[in-house]
């Protein structure tokens, strides 16, 4: 027997809860599958864990870099009590509470694996062995997320490898930590552990976070390096192997060996679709499930005479962020629930009902020692799409602020702007606490703000954010003859606070 409700969400994760929430706030009867845990993967073995384990110890380190409190702090880090506190962050994995907002808010939580079973149809097969059939009267959201590649090198998958959920969830830091990937997950997992005093050795194919600008990660290197890991860069990995006695033999492709307790693979995503019944209705399994930008599922039988499916979240490999899976999920939720009643649609470029800034600003922090966040594009990827580009580069040492909140402080910030149309178009900070800087960023790509109109948004002294009058000096003030070339870094008004640049003041 079918029951018909109005939308079926398969994965209770980030995006599936807010897509079923907006749904559900519009009145729609909404029922939500997920086999494992409500809340997915960031809630447990992803964001959140993950940047409970890293937040201690660069608190520790923030109060280390302050003279005065330096001398306060005489102990060590106290790794049982910040796994404590992940175990706090992460519920114990109990999903209780996820369960009890979805039941709070009137949405249907059926526990169990789903799978579309053609248009508008789908089989949920819970823990018992037992299939209820779901039929959905408006739409299907998938937000089933993705899983970590493990990449076929020789001995790897054998060797029993973590994956970001074993490092996420480890109860006991091990000596030695091999980690394969320098992107982002590789990057985090590397300061956490050698936070906790582990030997991190990290294997990066080329250099760090290669998404980012390379001062990103040049200066994440560096800090890792700082905290005792060793980071190589260009490195190939061989062969793995995992000893009779439990250690971990990792070979390159020069020969050299690397023996560790624990091996983490951190090289990319893969789209858990694999089961999902794409088959059924006209995609591919294991693929990522295409979108527009109002994440209908392009090519889904169906889909052209009357919309109903859709797929947000990393499974649609626009952004594999949280809060743009969330974003893409609100503005999916309320397209649904637009469509169910005829009601207007926003589907134009900035309406309600897409997903306009996963093309142009989608920001990122990267938690690593020191933060590395962005948002926008690169200064080489608007060249290479035809942009005239101006870039303005500022050492955080031009920026009283920073000097103020640590001593000794590193910094770098850089904006990317469109020539022609005189916007921001990407930027990018790196340094202790950059990471509240970067919605200030965001706001002024998707506003287009233009860079005359940035000179009237002022900073507040003697805070971080002054880095942003220092770019704009590094632009050049409009309407002055005075004004610098594009690139001029750490000009300043000399209004009389102390910074570390000979002839750059607040
Ligand atoms: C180590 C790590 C750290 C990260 N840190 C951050 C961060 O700090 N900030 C950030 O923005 N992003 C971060 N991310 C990325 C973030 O975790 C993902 O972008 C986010 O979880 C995607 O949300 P989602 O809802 O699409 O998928 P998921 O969170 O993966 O949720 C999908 C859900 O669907 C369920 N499911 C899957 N298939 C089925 C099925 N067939 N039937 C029923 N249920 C199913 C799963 O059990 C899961 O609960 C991190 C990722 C990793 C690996
Ligand atoms: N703070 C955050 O926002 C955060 C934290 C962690 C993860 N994430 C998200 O999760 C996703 C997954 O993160 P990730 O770090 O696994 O993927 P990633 O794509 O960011 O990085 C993977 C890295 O592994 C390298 N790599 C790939 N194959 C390799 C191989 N065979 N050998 C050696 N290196 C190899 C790649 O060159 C790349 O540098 C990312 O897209 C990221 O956005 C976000």
């Amino acid at each position: 027997m079918e029951r018909e409700v109005d939308v079926i969400v398969i994965g209770g994760g980030p995006v599936g809860e807010n897509a079923a929430d907006r749904a559900r706030a519009a009145g729609l009867e909404v029922v939500l599958v997920e086999r494992e845990l409500v809340g997915g993967e960031c809630s447990y073995w992803a964001c959140v864990p993950s940047k409970t384990l890293l937040r201690s110890a660069a608190a520790l380190r923030a109060a280390r870099r302050v003279d005065g409190a330096e001398q306060a702090v005489t102990g060590r880090l106290d790794v049982q009590a910040v796994l404590a506190r992940r175990d706090y962050w992460v519920s114990d994995w109990s999903d209780q509470g996820g369960a009890d907002w979805l039941e709070s808010i009137g949405v249907g939580l059926e526990r169990g694996h789903g799978r579309l079973d053609g248009v508008r149809r789908v089989v949920v097969e819970r823990a018992g062995g037992e299939a209820v059939v779901y039929r959905a009267r408006h739409a299907v959201i998938v937000a089933t997320g993705s899983d970590p590649v493990i990449p076929p090198i020789d001995g790897l998958a054998e060797a029993a490898p973590w994956t970001s959920r074993e490092a996420t969830s480890v109860t006991e830091p091990p000596a030695r930590l091999v980690v394969i990937g320098g992107g982002v997950t590789g990057v985090e997992m590397a300061t956490a552990f050698a936070g906790f005093g582990t030997e991190v050795t990290v294997l990066a194919r080329s250099g760090l976070l290669g998404t980012m600008e390379p001062f990103a990660g040049e200066a994440v290197a560096k800090g890792l390096r700082e905290l005792g890991a060793s980071v190589r860069l260009d490195a190939a990995v061989e062969r793995v192997e995992r000893t009779p006695s439990g250690e971990v033999v990792v070979t390159l492709d020069d020969g050299e060996t690397i023996t560790a307790d624990e091996v983490l693979v951190a090289t990319g995503r893969r789209p858990r679709s694999e089961r999902l019944g794409l088959e059924t209705v006209g995609l591919e399994p294991g693929d990522w499930v295409a979108v527009d930008d109002t994440m209908l599922a392009t090519g889904a039988t169906g889909n052209d005479a009357a919309p109903w499916l859709y797929a947000a979240g990393d499974l649609n490999h626009r952004a594999l962020l949280t809060h743009q899976g969330k974003y893409q999920a609100r503005a999916v939720g309320d397209l649904v629930a637009a469509r169910a009643v005829g009601g207007p649609e926003q589907t134009a470029p900035w309406g309600a009902h897409v997903a306009t800034a996963d093309h142009t600003a989608v920001p990122q922090v990267v938690f690593a020692e020191p933060e590395a966040v962005s948002v926008g594009v690169t200064a080489a990827e608007a060249e290479r799409a035809g942009h005239e580009v101006r870039i303005a580069d500022v050492s955080f040492s031009s920026v009283s602020g920073a000097g103020i909140l640590a001593d000794g402080y590193e910094g770098q910030a850089r904006l990317v702007v469109d020539a022609e149309r005189n916007t921001v178009v990407g930027a990018t900070f790196v340094g202790q606490d950059v990471a509240e800087l970067l919605q200030s960023a965001t706001i002024a790509i998707v506003g287009e703000v233009p860079i005359d109109r940035l000179w009237h948004a002022v900073p507040a002294f003697p805070t971080m954010s002054e880095v942003w009058l220092r770019l704009l000096e590094a632009l050049g003030r409009p309407g002055s003859s005075d004004a610098a070339a594009p690139g001029d870094a750490g000009r300043a008004d000399h209004s009389g606070a102390r910074t570390d640049d000979a002839g750059s003041a607040a």
